[in-house]
């Protein structure tokens, strides 16, 4: 049961693989009308428990508007419309379109012999305290005409809770972009299995909560389709606790447990190139989210200049003092002596400023694996290598190159990649291929793509993260993780993905316990270690 539960919420699917899935279950045998009773049970109990008759509910009556499209997603509304009814709660239907799907249409039927007041006018539901969304589902094909739109906009305008069936009518399956107008949903009940646009930015305002309602989809027929090892995955915190469970805890359970014989650098040893005159902090930063990592051995290069300051602020660590540059920056030279390929990995980039291009050049030519962040990566986009358009970035190092950029640095990068904004995994998948890196395109819903279309998804995270400086404490984690990583054994898009959710949590976290404002970056590496004491 939790081994179905872990997977069936990792998974992703798109309109028409869910078409496949459903195609492969009916064929199977189960009747059409039998699922959507089940399906529609499940929604039911879940808004009897989140809106109940009772003193504790939110709602102030029990009045509930049902919208009804033309497919199944009304076909499943009729159904919780009609439970309800029997329930107790006072059901008032809209049903704006006269074609509909043949059991749609049945269910429509028996719902007014039950006495179930059904309108053409969404006007006649303007007394109710809660609205159901089943207008469309995943069979949404076109942008949203009259008189759908005009509804549509008037639920919105009522600032009532909305609880959307599968996805809030609007959004497109896949994309999540909104074709015409989309209902604002405070819940989303997720039908059997996560719909990738619920997984995109574009969607992210249109959702409310969102939950998967599990209605017990053969786990032969979701790998059947998409596959023993699905391309699309969501990173979800049962991710990261199974990557605990590859390794035997010798002591307490944190997300990375040591063997009890070892040493500081079998721990890893990581390389952060970071900072200048100018953004000094940023070393500051990077080399905290390093040091919350638990990594064995940190090493810093920074410009001369700042190494008393880094001394102060870090002192395990080892401070490299680089030659700078007239503006402040590191220049051509790290230490003449120091061996790169020592290193389990590097992470470069925050606060170098771009006059730092000699040694952004040094690191590419290592064999370490290789994390470009901020300014590196605007280093990397004026250079305009050609491994970035070849795919052979990695190939070509001999390492793993991993690029962390934010929408405007991927626009930089990869100025060919000029998907519709919406479709970010789509763009972030073709990146990785073009460049033959791992990339993580940052945002609220940061996607990680590897060269092999293989995708993670980060599920959770907090606009209090939208702020100067988290960036750079999620570099310095990641180089942590990837230098504790090499022993493990954990892939490196995996370590990047978790690197993201860790960094997520700990926003998360701090939010709830100091609001949105009040997690700065200095305030986020000190709740990293809070997240992963499991
Ligand atoms: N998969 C599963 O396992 C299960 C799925 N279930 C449920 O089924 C839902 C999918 O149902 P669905 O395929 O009938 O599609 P749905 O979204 O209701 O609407 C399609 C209808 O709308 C129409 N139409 C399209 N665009 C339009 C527009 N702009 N303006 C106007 N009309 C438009 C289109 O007709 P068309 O005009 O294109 O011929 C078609 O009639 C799914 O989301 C879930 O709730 C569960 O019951 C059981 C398990
Ligand atoms: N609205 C948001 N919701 C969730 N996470 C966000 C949001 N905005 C930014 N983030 C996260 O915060 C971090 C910001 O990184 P970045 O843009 O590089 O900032 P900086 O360079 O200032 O450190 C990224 O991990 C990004 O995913
Ligand atoms: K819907």
């Amino acid at each position: 049961m939790q081994y179905r539960q872990a997977a069936i919420e990792q998974f992703v699917v798109t309109a028409q693989q869910m078409r496949d899935i459903e195609g492969r279950i009916f064929a199977a045998g189960i009747p059409v009308a039998a699922l959507m009773e089940k399906v529609a049970g499940l929604i039911t109990h879940r808004i009897m428990q989140l809106f109940p008759i009772s003193l504790s509910s939110p709602l102030s009556s029990h009045r509930i508007g049902v919208l009804v499209g033309p497919g199944h997603n009304g076909g499943d509304a009729l159904v919780v419309a009609r439970e309800l009814h029997f329930r107790g709660y006072e059901i008032y239907v809209y049903h704006p379109l006269f074609k509909q799907k043949e059991l749609t249409s049945q269910h429509l039927k028996y719902v007014e012999s039950l006495g179930i007041p059904c309108y053409q006018s969404v006007e006649k539901l303007k007394n109710c305290d809660l609205f159901i969304d089943g207008l469309f589902g995943f069979g949404l094909q076109r942008a949203i005409a009259e008189p759908v739109a005009s509804a549509i906009n008037i639920i919105n305008q009522s600032n009532k809770p909305v609880v959307s069936i599968d996805v809030p009518s609007g959004l497109h399956t896949d994309t999540g972009e909104v074709l015409g107008i989309a209902i604002h949903a405070t819940h989303t009940l997720c039908l059997g299995l996560w719909k990738l646009g619920l997984l995109q930015e574009s969607a992210l305002e249109y959702l409310g909560k969102t939950e998967l309602i599990d209605f017990d989809i053969p786990l032969a027929d979701i790998k059947a389709i998409l596959g023993e090892s699905p391309k699309i995955k969501r990173f979800t915190t049962q991710v990261a606790r199974s990557i605990i469970g590859k390794e035997k805890a010798s002591t307490n359970s944190t997300l990375l447990p040591r063997k009890l014989v070892t040493h500081k650098y079998k721990e890893g040893r990581l390389l952060l190139v970071c900072g200048s005159s100018r953004y000094a902090g940023a070393a500051i930063l990077t080399s905290l989210g390093a040091r919350a990592s638990g990594v064995g051995m940190l090493t810093v290069a920074v410009p001369e200049s700042l190494k008393h300051l880094m001394v102060s602020k870090l002192p395990e660590a080892l401070i490299l003092s680089c030659p700078e540059t007239e503006s402040g920056a590191i220049s051509q030279l790290l230490p003449n002596n120091i061996d790169l390929n020592s290193f389990a990995a590097i992470a470069c980039g925050p606060g170098l400023t771009t006059d730092a291009i000699s040694v952004v050049k040094q690191l590419l030519n290592s064999t370490v694996p290789l994390i470009l962040d901020a300014d590196a990566l605007n280093i990397l986009a004026q250079m305009k290598n050609p491994w970035l358009e070849q795919g052979t970035i990695d190939k070509t190092r001999k390492a793993t190159t991993i690029l962390t950029p934010h929408t405007g640095e991927f626009s930089r990068l990869f100025p060919k990649i000029n998907e519709k904004q919406q479709d970010r995994i789509k763009a972030v998948k073709k990146a990785a291929k073009q460049s033959g890196a791992i990339v993580l395109l940052k945002g609220p819903r940061t996607a990680i793509a590897n060269p092999q279309g293989e995708i993670w998804i980060n599920p959770e995270s907090t606009p209090a993260l939208a702020r100067g400086g988290s960036g750079d404490v999620l570099t310095g984690l990641m180089g942590g993780l990837l230098a504790q990583s090499i022993s493990r054994e954990i892939a490196p898009d995996t370590v990047t993905a978790l690197a993201t959710w860790w960094h997520s949590q700990a926003g998360i976290l701090a939010a709830v316990e100091r609001t949105e404002l009040g997690v700065d970056a200095f305030t986020l590496t000190q709740y990293l270690m809070r997240v992963v004491s499991f």
